[in-house]
């Protein structure tokens, strides 16, 4: 019999009505013929007034006893939707996540899924019953209540979907699928009929709060199709699947998404030497702290500067980490400015359309808007601007790619059956015990830790140079006129670094096939007010996989591994699915190898 796992949010079972309309339309599965397995969040608001509630004892709650708190949104709601899907006939039951056996780590208020035993929950799907699971919650090894993060019950329901071997994992939210950006910011957002796992990792990562990242990850890892869709109106909503059921021809971008509240934080003239970076963000990462759009350009007068967003409350305590971290590596200094937002565009089609930066960086332009800072990688670009124009930013990017227009490119229905959309092969499928109860996939999964950090490979390019345009004016519209030119010199840009400016002048450094080098140097040369420098050559490293934002050891493992070697970064950039640097090219096959080893990978 088909299992189907189904998650309602907080806005879908905010007062009892919605929570019976819930109940329906899991008693319409149900009858259906399916095995039925529902997640619920706390009702309307109430995380959220328990964590008011919480600061009106204290200002610095033990993050134990928040979890403690937090979680009982979640036990209300199960209780209620059980009740209501037994009112209606049908037999049910519901669970806490320590009562279905999930365990976490121990970082209350982020704690990671290591297992889940599935008896429970199988048996009583066995049993006909509809299984009502409390979300965002379970327990550490030593049954203290834990709780995944703000948004956590769509990773609950997707790790059920993934352990329990679902058809699928419907999420019923407030809005009826996966929009082009959020509708509430920008009204002529369109509706996306499908969308593959890495755009809708890096949306999620870069601010669309419609799905939680880490929920997607586990998606992509055990090929759990997700339906997003509205909990109240029975239109297709969007699917989120792998590459091959979700591409869409002749589209570059698929999506934009703003993260309003970052911070930045600079640190200045850090000795431009193999471990210096490694450094900092090792100390960074041991707070565990998430660090994201870490943007380093090339060094001049033997010194760099490093910079990184992090999510604005994240600000006091990055801060402390920070300072202590540039004086370890004795570097000059640490700016911050806390009122900044990240806006960003995604696209799968960006990995063969050229031009997108530009159109991106001429609607900020046109906008009057000044960009502080750029990152790319293969399928986003993201710009970091002040908050006052984040908003403008974000809507003149989306008109300028005509996401408005989305409608205008159909794709047909999906169907779960029909899907080509695969577990990551170098993940081990869930892996059951054979003890438990005649086939109904009960038993407990037996690995590591399943949101564990998934490296699905490094990659080593040595096909492109690098060109940096120093000492340029940090005013609207200079980077679009640069990668205007190059586009119209009709040459391909894949990364393009700008760091934050001093003194009103920045770096501007970008990648190009090796033998478009010279035709991009000539095509920016009139434009470049200071130096140009030209590095025909370089080596451009990579580590791909899931989880690379969220599991912040990544890049400090990965300029942990090249200091050892002595090898010095020249560039750095990072997004959800990879982290980049670019090295002289002559170190480039020895940077690969150690990569292989930091990550145990074979060759
Ligand atoms: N790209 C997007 N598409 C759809 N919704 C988005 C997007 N970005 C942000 N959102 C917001 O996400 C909201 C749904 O998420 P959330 O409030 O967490 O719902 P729930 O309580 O069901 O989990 C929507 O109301 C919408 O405003
Ligand atoms: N109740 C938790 C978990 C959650 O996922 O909620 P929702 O599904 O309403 O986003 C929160 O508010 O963060």
């Amino acid at each position: 019999m088909p299992l189907l796992v189904q998650k309602f949010g907080g806005t879908s079972v905010a007062d009892s009505n919605k929570i019976l309309a819930a109940a329906r339309r899991a008693i319409q599965a149900h009858q259906r013929g399916d095995r039925v397995l529902v997640v619920v969040s706390a009702r309307g608001h109430t995380t959220d007034e328990l964590i008011a509630l919480a600061k009106e004892i204290t200002d610095r709650p033990p993050a134990r006893e928040m979890d403690m708190l937090l979680s009982t949104g979640e036990q209300v709601s199960v209780a209620l939707m059980a009740m209501a899907i037994e009112s209606l006939g049908v037999p049910a039951i519901s669970f806490t996540g320590a009562q279905i056996g999930l365990v976490t780590d121990s970082y209350y208020t982020k704690a990671r899924i290591k297992n889940i035993s599935s008896d429970r929950m199988a048996q009583a799907l066995a049993d006909g019953k509809v299984v009502i699971v409390a979300g965002f919650q379970g327990v550490d090894e030593n049954y203290n209540i834990t709780t995944l993060g703000r948004g956590g019950s769509d990773t609950t329901a997707v790790a059920l979907a993934a352990v329990l071997g679902a058809g699928a994992c419907e999420i019923y939210t407030d809005v009826d699928g996966v929009y082009t950006t959020d509708p509430r910011i920008v009204p002529e957002a369109g509706k996306i009929a499908r969308i593959s796992y890495d755009e809708m990792l890096e949306l999620a990562s870069l601010g669309a709060g419609v799905m939680h990242s880490r929920s997607i990850e586990f998606a992509k890892k055990y090929g759990v199709p997700i339906h997003v869709r509205s909990s109240f109106s029975d239109a297709p909503g969007t699917w989120i699947v792998g590459e091959d059921d979700a591409r869409r021809l002749g589209v570059a971008v698929t999506g934009a998404a703003l993260a309003k509240d970052e911070a930045r934080i600079t640190i200045l003239g850090v000795p431009d030497r193999p471990g210096a970076v490694h450094s900092i963000f090792h100390r960074i990462a041991k707070a565990n702290l998430v660090v994201d759009m870490i943007v380093q350009n090339v060094g001049t007068d033997g010194e760099t500067e490093v910079s990184f967003t992090v999510a604005k409350g994240d600000l006091a305590e990055t801060l402390v980490a920070a300072e202590a971290a540039a004086r370890a590596a004795g570097a000059r200094g640490v700016t911050h400015d806390a009122e900044v937002s990240k806006v960003s565009v995604i696209g799968l089609g960006m990995r063969t359309h050229t031009g997108v930066a530009t159109a991106m960086f001429r609607a900020i332009a046109d906008a009057g808007i000044n960009i502080q800072m750029i990152t790319t990688s293969e399928i986003k670009i993201s710009i970091l601007v002040e908050r006052s124009s984040a908003v403008a930013a974000l809507r003149a990017v989306h008109r300028a790619f005509q996401l408005d227009q989305v409608h205008a490119f159909p794709q047909p229905d999906f169907s779960p059956e029909r899907s080509t959309t695969r577990a990551m092969t170098l993940v081990p499928l869930v892996e059951v015990d054979s003890g438990g109860n005649g086939g109904q996939g009960g038993g407990t999964v037996r690995e590591q830790g399943m949101e564990d950090l998934v490296v699905a490979g490094v990659e080593l390019d040595e096909t492109q140079g690098r060109i940096t345009l120093f000492d340029v004016p940090d005013r609207p519209g200079y980077s679009a006129r640069v990668f205007a030119a190059i586009a119209e010199a009709g040459v391909f840009v894949d990364m393009i670094v700008q760091n934050v400016s001093e003194d009103g002048r920045t770096n501007l450094s970008f990648t190009v096939p090796r033998e478009a080098v010279a035709r991009a140097e000539a095509a920016v040369r009139p434009i470049a007010g200071g130096q140009v420098s030209v590095e025909p050559a370089m080596a451009k490293l990579s580590v791909i996989g899931v989880g690379m934002r969220t599991h912040t050891g990544v890049a400090t493992r990965m300029f942990g591994a090249l200091a050892d070697l002595a090898i010095n970064i020249n560039l750095i950039n990072t997004s959800e699915i990879r982290v980049n640097v670019g090295t002289d090219i002559d170190t480039g096959k020895a940077a690969l190898e150690c990569l292989r080893q930091a990550f145990d990978l074979k060759g």
